[in-house]
């Protein structure tokens, strides 16, 4: 069997492995040939798997050692392996560990990218074009001024921004004149762009559920010069009770951060299964109600744009195709996107709808940006069927929740119950209503069962 240096490689036993888990592990270099021959005998286990061993036990000891060996805790080890073949797996971990190229975006209303490059090399920065694919985007190498602090920054001519953020807002391509919601919008890095592409005209309602966000986001309207954009502050679930009638809708949702784990890498540790339950809990039901904000009838318009700076599947294609099931009068459309993955049609058993391949997944160890996702639909008139298929929308919130639980959505139906009572709970708290303990059944007029 061919193998590197230090001796034949021999997979360790469960019990060793146990054993090693509970001394503190093996030292770096150790970890890391067995990370290096792991990979290569799962990519030809037939001839390089030791006898008597199996795929999985590879694999186990495999995931053990990146959750050890690059810090996550092993449950989102698993989920972020299983999205990749096996060595791919690694080079996204890999590219987790080192910053993306820090970018910046030419806010079109106050100046031109030439003129800002230009500025900006006069003050010592280092830059050229991000790519072919956007005529707004800046990549800075180095820069002897803080980049966040020049005069051109204070005086709102760019905005520092992910390349990856560029790409819902390309995809939702917001015309002029249009009436655009924004329903997730702060510190406001998508609205003030699609605020620049309608040329301030038109009107942007920038949402966010998180007065304190809201702050940032005003600032940042008011730092761009965007005079087209109305700043609120609802649960996007309110959404289409509170307004409706939108030509194009952005849902750039709340979502687990696994795509900036370069950004923030307390992702690594502190999400759980029951955050991904919750997280795309709430998704699904954003996702609806941000459908059912548009006008069908829009003369321009009638998209809606989902993204998330996330990379797994239950955060998207899952919400992407349950909400394909659940609005029969919506359909996927290509993003415009010049680039990126497509997105799973099938995983791990599950099986989503064919046109979900038009959606797009993007990679850091790939795209060299942020881990993301954009998925592009078609608002069209709900006809006659699909009307009586959907419970009335007319009143919101309410009923979105119900139709998450009274129907089978396939994905998480029967697990999702214990999340979605938990979800209901932390809301009657912040209410300020009383919570009955958990597993406690409510009495029949309980206040509790009354509020529920
Ligand atoms: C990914 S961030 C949005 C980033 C923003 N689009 C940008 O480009 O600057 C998700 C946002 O969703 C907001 N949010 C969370 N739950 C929400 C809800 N139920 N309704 C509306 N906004 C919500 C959070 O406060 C957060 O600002």
């Amino acid at each position: 069997m061919e193998e590197e240096g230090g001796g034949a490689f021999e997979l360790p036993t469960a019990e060793e492995r146990e054993a090693e888990k509970k001394a503190g592990t093996g030292e770096v270099h150790v970890v890391q040939r067995r990370m290096r021959e792991c990979v290569r005998i799962l990519g030809n286990f037939g001839k390089l798997g030791a006898k008597g061993r199996s795929r999985s036990e590879y694999l186990e000891q495999l995931i053990a050692d990146i959750s050890n060996y690059y810090g996550y805790n092993e449950f989102l080890a698993e989920k972020l392996f299983m999205l990749f073949p096996v060595a791919e797996a690694i080079e996204f971990f890999e590219a987790n560990e080192s910053p993306r190229p820090v970018t910046i975006r030419t806010n079109t209303l106050r100046t031109r990218r030439r003129d800002l490059a230009q500025a900006l090399v006069n003050r010592g920065v280092n830059l050229e074009p991000i790519g072919k694919w956007t005529n707004v985007g800046l990549q800075v190498f180095e820069s002897s001024v803080p980049i966040g602090a020049t005069p051109e920054y204070l005086a709102g001519h760019y905005m520092l921004q992910a390349a990856s953020s560029f790409l819902p807002v390309i995809a939702l391509a917001p015309q002029r004149n249009e009436r655009v919601l924004d329903m997730a919008s702060a510190p406001g890095g998508k609205t003030t762009h699609i605020a620049a592409l309608m040329q301030n005209t038109g009107v942007v309602f920038a949402n966010d559920s998180n007065k304190a966000r809201t702050k940032s986001l005003t600032a940042n309207v008011h730092r761009l010069g965007c005079k087209n954009v109305v700043v609120c502050s609802h649960d996007g679930r309110e959404f289409p009770k509170v307004m409706g009638g939108f030509d194009r809708v952005l849902l750039d949702a709340p979502c687990s951060g696994t795509g900036v784990i370069s950004k923030d890498a307390s992702v690594k540790v502190n999400k759980s299964d029951r955050d991904f339950m919750l997280l795309s809990h709430l998704q699904k039901q954003l996702i609806l109600c941000a459908i059912d904000s548009i006008n069908p009838a829009s003369k321009t318009g009638g998209y809606f744009v989902y993204s998330t700076c996330s990379v797994t599947v239950d955060e998207n294609e899952a919400v992407v195709d349950y909400a394909l099931r659940k609005r029969p009068n919506v359909k996927l459309v290509d993003t415009g996107l010049e680039f990126g993955r497509e997105g799973f049609t099938s995983y791990r058993g599950k099986t989503f709808h064919s046109s979900v391949n038009l959606t797009r997944r993007f990679y850091p160890h790939v795209h060299n940006m942020d881990g993301f996702f954009v998925a592009k639909f078609k608002v069209e008139k709900a006809t006659k069927k699909s009307k009586s298929e959907k419970v009335e929308v007319k009143a919101g919130r309410k009923d979105v929740e119900m139709e998450v639980e009274e129907e089978d959505i396939g994905f998480d139906s029967d697990e999702d119950q214990k999340y979605i009572e938990e979800s209901k709970r932390k809301a009657l708290k912040a209410k300020g209503l009383r919570v009955r303990p958990r597993n406690q059944v409510p009495a029949p007029n309980s206040s509790v069962a009354a509020a529920a």
